[in-house]
């Protein structure tokens, strides 16, 4: 095996974008590409590695620097990865310089690099100026600027470049790769090509192709990064919230303003990509996907097979109800997502879909209420963050959550004219669904707060997807919806 394969074997399991916890994964090299440095000591290499032991295996991009002397500075020893056994050491490359200027140059120099079982292209998209200027004008990028990682809990891996001449670019290296376009990349650059101020500009991506002997031509062939303008200095809605509810701090207006800005972003994407009629082949086959994730979540969190009948009643009482139109969706939102942009209003962020979800499925049409119920589901998470973090606000969290999640809808149901009342099956199913899967996902990654979804779920069953309004008075069993979707 090649000896940096073994080396990174040994570090994956500890990195934040490893798909498969709990178990130890067995690697093999796809392929692998390098692309060129000015560094003489360093050669930076980015591998293709399939996660045998996942189930259904994964494939992950790895991108290092190989350099034959130890870095000695604190952040590099940090970052090494082992040891080589030929001589050496293995860095993880968005670390390190000589990989983010080798990737910057890639994109923005419309590189490309071929080597063993792999090859990568750059393209540069264009900054505002190229698109007739926009929200944020910048001019085209250097090939080499200081950059750093971007923190927290990701999928993926995102790199922020802060050139000393133009506006700051972050960039995203897809983790887990996939045979087909990522419809981060297609999705936002269509949509801020065609004007929508609720996405960052795209800068530029690069696509990879590599042997697959699952696809018929024996390549498969997917986006490998994604650049795009970074909108410096706003921290996410998600943060802002948890600081709104923990100070009770109204939320409403931008609520509102959020509903309003993902029904702006659903009728763009209505235009620009084909929709599909609700067949009954349709309708089936993503009933059929949540009677499948549920069943995987019944396997993974056995608590939830007491609910598992209850569910199922509510998924059937959605397929038997009216469905709208299909078109694309953003498919994993919520507030970790969105970003409230001063001057320029909500933006919306990571078009990749639910990372656990099968890439197919997620770049097909789909229903806008996935991504309401992600919302929604996002504010319920506000409030049982909160209640973990601060026993005392518990109710109050509560209420804070009921109260957003309610001027969400509204200003959702204003700027896109539907009238949801007709969907409230469909919705109630895909808030469950969403539950069912934040279910799986916590278990996997985050098992502390496994008992927000759970708990989501017994109130989702008991009460339907909107709880009455905090000032409204309670029926015993309030009704599944408010008089604005009325
Ligand atoms: N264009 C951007 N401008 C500013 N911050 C961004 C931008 N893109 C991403 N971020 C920040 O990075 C975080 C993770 O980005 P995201 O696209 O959700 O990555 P992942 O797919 O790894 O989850 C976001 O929550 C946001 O805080
Ligand atoms: O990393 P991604 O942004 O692609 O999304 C994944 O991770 C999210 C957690 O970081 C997860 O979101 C869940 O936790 C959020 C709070 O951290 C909460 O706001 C969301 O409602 C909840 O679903 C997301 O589901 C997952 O795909």
């Amino acid at each position: 095996m090649d000896s940096a394969v073994a080396a990174i074997a040994e570090w994956m399991p500890r990195q934040r974008w490893f798909g498969g916890k709990g178990h130890a994964p067995a690697l093999r090299l796809i392929g692998a590409f390098d692309l060129p440095t000015a560094e003489e000591d360093a050669r930076v290499r980015t591998l293709l590695v399939m996660d045998d032991a996942a189930e259904p295996p994964i494939l992950y991009q790895v991108p290092v620097v190989e350099r034959a002397v130890r870095q000695h500075s604190p952040a590099a020893s940090d970052h090494l990865i082992g040891r080589l056994s030929e001589g050496g050491f293995l860095y993880d490359g968005p670390h390190d310089r000589a990989y983010t200027d080798a990737l910057l140059d890639l994109i923005v120099g419309e590189g490309r690099a071929a080597s063993a079982g792999a090859v990568a292209s750059g393209r540069y998209s264009g900054g505002e100026e190229d698109r007739g200027g926009g929200a944020a004008a910048s001019a085209r990028p250097p090939l080499s600027a200081p950059a750093t990682v971007l923190g927290g809990e990701q999928s993926n891996t995102s790199i922020i470049y802060r050139p000393a001449e133009s506006a700051p670019v972050i960039c995203k290296v897809f983790r887990q790769l996939h045979h087909g376009d990522n419809p981060d990349v297609t999705l936002q650059t269509a949509l801020a090509a065609s004007g929508s101020p609720h996405v960052p500009a795209s800068v530029g991506d690069v696509h990879g192709e590599w042997d697959d002997v699952g696809q018929p031509t024996g390549r498969a062939r997917g986006h490998l990064a994604f650049a795009q303008e970074f909108l410096p200095g706003v921290e996410d809605a998600w943060r802002v919230a948890l600081t709104a509810a923990a100070t009770d701090s109204a939320f409403t207006d931008e609520a509102r303003a959020l509903g309003a800005a993902v029904a702006e972003v659903h009728l763009s994407l209505r235009e620009l990509f084909p929709r599909e009629q609700p067949s009954e082949e349709l309708v089936d086959r993503i009933t059929a996907a949540w009677s499948r994730r549920l069943g995987i979540a019944v396997a993974e969190v056995p608590e939830l097979g007491a609910q598992r009948a209850a569910i199922e009643a509510v998924y059937a009482r959605a397929q038997a109800g009216a469905w709208p139109e299909l078109q694309r969706i953003h498919g994993d939102l919520h507030l970790g997502q969105v970003l409230l942009v001063p001057g320029r209003g909500w933006v919306l962020l990571d078009f990749e879909g639910e990372p656990l979800r099968p890439m197919h499925e997620r770049c097909r049409p789909d229903l806008p209420a996935r991504d309401v119920a992600g919302m929604l589901r996002s504010f319920d998470y506000v409030a049982g963050s909160t209640a973990i973090a601060l026993p005392e606000r518990a109710e109050a969290a509560v209420a804070w959550a009921d109260a957003a999640r309610h001027a969400f809808i509204d200003g959702y149901v204003a700027a896109s004219g539907l009238d949801l009342s007709a969907y409230r099956d469909l919705l109630a199913a895909f808030e469950l669904d969403k539950a069912v899967y934040e279910a799986i996902y916590e278990a996997r990654n985050r098992p502390t707060w496994a008992a927000i979804p759970l708990h989501a779920i017994m109130s989702l069953l008991e009460s339907g997807p909107l709880r009455a309004s905090p000032d409204a008075s309670a029926p015993d069993r309030p009704e599944p919806s408010t008089p604005s979707m009325a």
